[in-house]
């Protein structure tokens, strides 16, 4: 039976009972009297707050106890002295029992219901995707269901039209507004080769896609997976919470055994009023709002951010993020925008040109597509070398015409001596924050191609943002020292790490640790052994090419401000989780004394049905507060608003 069922008929059938107990002063009496409370109480009890007994008996069994432990012993002492009372014909108190059970099921459902609300709004996102699609089939566009677009299909996209799946342009250009997947509010222009992300709004011109993921492979399946993941997650301060309640409902217990025997034994009380103070006792101890302070914050911090396009995987790293000292970047891709153009060559410009392009061919790196792209606007027939060999953080070495030839920085051309002349260019060039490779032809060095990759628009601006919060800020790179200066000078790194093989970056990611915990952004594509070996990994998504594995959080945009964004909101979520937790915690310990009686003599007292009452407040109030995350203002930029 659900919450909102068992809510109902606790309601419905202990109305009767509100009613004696409202008009008792007038006279009123339920006919039937205690036995009628009796059947009633005892439908509640056997309905209603069956799944609370049961809990709490599958708890003691394991010789444990929990929540429901109290609820279930607070309304079964009522309960069952009551049908004591009446078989003995003293006075009952039923209607605590069944007032306390709907009182908490009212503050169950408003959790529940809160709680669906937070988590729905990503799950919604699902119902942004296209309906269906036009796809070339068999020579013909045709409209087929978004189920049955597969991968390698050609799609048609018309202004006005939703981008079914993920894929890559193929022909046409347009903008697209990609704000509800990566949170990012201006559209975006693209054109032949670029990603289109499904579920995005095409604006302006028609255009023609290539399918590369459907169904649960896109990346909005991916987002709402993890989405759902990190709300249902755990934080680390949830253990110390379950621990304090373990030992917190025992002692509850002993204190209202204490406040009975006080208030019978030695102030004389009768003993239902000295009953009433104990079961009271007993349900405002009730810790559930402890229980949801930190599942309800997480979720509403998870899913705002979501929104934004900024995914924390889960209650672990956003306690993480919390703590971090220094804060780790990869240089290509992540500082850099990572589309490096070559903007020098030295020496016999069209010979080292055809050579390095020769060289190029077969890479993959990213300086490769920028020689490949000169080569190519300079109308320069590209020969593919022979005998390719790539070595991992310093260049290539192949045959070219027959001849040893070799691309990379200057510790692959080692025995290939530089003439002092070309050091100084080299030298010259880097200082100007250029990359520089050497290209040797048959044991010589014939050349130098200086690539340009800019530092981002936001990257400076970020990182003043990081280093006002206090955090260090380091570069890592696999370039050399002088260009990797220049770069961070620019953008106002704090520090530098280069000449560093792209093995070896988890290693200096475990070296900065020594100072407090750190945190890596990078692409997520070569840097996952670093991503992971940080205490946060922060992984920058260029399009649909996001790493999802490796990074704690994974930032949908490729704008390092959402790093400065993505930690604030961590702290944000985590210093209200603490809140709550206070909260729940103060509410607890302040209504215990109360409920035991300590102010009774100043006319400070509750009785069962107010302290559930007061317990279902506690809960709305803690998932309140958990809501007001989601209107809280940022202080890092202000985030553009998500659709
Ligand atoms: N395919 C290649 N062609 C030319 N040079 C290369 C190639 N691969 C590596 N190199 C040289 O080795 C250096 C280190 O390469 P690596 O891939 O480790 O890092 P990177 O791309 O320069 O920077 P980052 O570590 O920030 O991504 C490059 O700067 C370049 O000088
Ligand atoms: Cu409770």
């Amino acid at each position: 039976m659900s919450i909102k069922n068992r809510f109902v008929f606790s309601l419905i059938v202990s109305f009767p009972m509100l009613v004696e107990m409202l008009a008792k002063p007038f006279g009123f009496m339920l006919p039937g009297g205690a036995w009628t409370m009796f059947f009633l109480t005892t439908a509640v009890m056997s309905v209603s707050a069956r799944p609370f007994i049961q809990s709490a008996w599958a708890a003691f069994r394991h010789h444990h106890a929990n929540m429901d432990t109290l609820v279930a012993i607070g309304t079964a002492t009522a309960y069952l002295y009551s049908f004591y009372a009446m078989l003995t014909g003293k006075a009952v108190f039923y209607e605590s029992a069944a007032f306390v059970v709907t009182f908490i099921l009212l503050g169950q459902y408003f959790e529940e219901k809160m709680k669906h609300s937070a988590s729905g709004a990503v799950s919604k996102l699902v119902d942004l995707q296209a309906k269906d699609a036009e796809v070339m089939r068999a020579g013909q566009l045709v409209k087929v269901p978004l189920a049955e677009v597969v991968v390698g299909d050609i799609v048609r996209v018309k202004p006005g039209q939703k981008v079914a799946v993920d894929g890559v342009i193929t022909e046409g250009t347009s903008t697209i507004d990609e704000s509800m997947v990566t949170g990012e509010s201006m559209p975006v222009t693209k054109k032949a080769g670029d990603h289109v992300i499904g579920a995005t709004m095409n604006n302006t011109g028609t255009f023609m896609f290539r399918a590369s993921k459907v169904g649960s492979d896109t990346l909005l399946s991916q987002i709402v997976e993890m989405v759902k993941k990190a709300q249902t997650s755990h934080a680390p301060i949830q253990k110390t919470v379950d621990k304090v309640a373990d030992i917190f409902v025992p002692a509850v217990l002993i204190i209202a055994i204490l406040t009975f025997t006080v208030w019978y034994v030695f102030l004389g009380a009768s003993v239902v009023n000295a009953m009433l103070f104990a079961v009271s006792v007993v349900i405002i101890a009730c810790p559930c709002a402890l229980g949801i302070a930190t599942p309800t914050a997480l979720m509403v911090g998870t899913g705002r951010s979501a929104k934004m396009g900024i995914l924390i995987k889960n209650g672990e790293v956003l306690e993480a993020a919390n703590r971090i000292k220094t804060v780790v970047f990869d240089k290509t891709g992540t500082i850099t925008a990572g589309h490096p153009q070559v903007t020098d060559i030295v020496g016999d410009t069209e010979t080292v040109l055809d050579v390095a392009a020769s060289l190029e061919a077969s890479s993959e790196h990213p300086l490769a597509a920028a020689i490949l792209d000169k080569a190519k606007t300079a109308g320069r027939p590209v020969i593919a070398a022979t005998d390719f060999k790539a070595i991992e953080g310093k260049g290539v070495q192949a045959t070219v015409n027959g001849q040893a030839a070799l691309i990379g920085n200057d510790k692959l051309a080692a025995d290939n001596t530089l003439t002092p002349e070309l050091s100084t260019q080299m030298a010259q060039l880097q200082s100007e924050a250029k990359t520089v490779v050497v290209v040797g032809l048959a044991g010589k060095i014939i050349g130098l191609i200086a690539i340009q990759d800019a530092p981002k628009a936001s990257s400076a601006s970020a990182i003043a943002a990081l280093k006002k919060r206090g955090l260090r800020t380091v570069m890592l790179t696999g370039d050399n020292q002088r260009v990797a200066q220049a770069i961070a000078t620019e953008v106002g790194i704090d520090d530098v790490i280069a000449d560093v093989l792209p093995g070896d970056k988890a290693d200096n990611v475990k070296r900065l640790q020594a100072d407090g915990p750190v945190a890596f952004v990078g692409d997520g594509i070569n840097d996952a052994p670093a991503l992971t070996t940080a205490d946060v990994g922060i992984a920058m998504g260029s399009g649909t090419d996001i790493a999802i594995e490796s990074g704690g959080i994974v930032l949908v945009k490729n704008d390092l401000q959402d790093v400065v964004r993505a930690l604030e909101l961590s702290k944000k979520t985590f210093s209200r989780i603490k809140l709550n937790l206070f909260w729940a915690f103060i509410y607890n310990t302040l209504g215990i004394p109360v409920a035991a009686g300590v102010f009774f003599a100043l006319g400070l007292s509750l009785s069962p049905e107010l302290a559930g009452l007061g317990m279902a407040f506690s809960s709305f109030s803690v998932v309140a507060s958990s809501l007001l995350l989601n209107t809280s203002k940022l202080t890092s930029t202000p985030a553009p608003a998500a659709a």
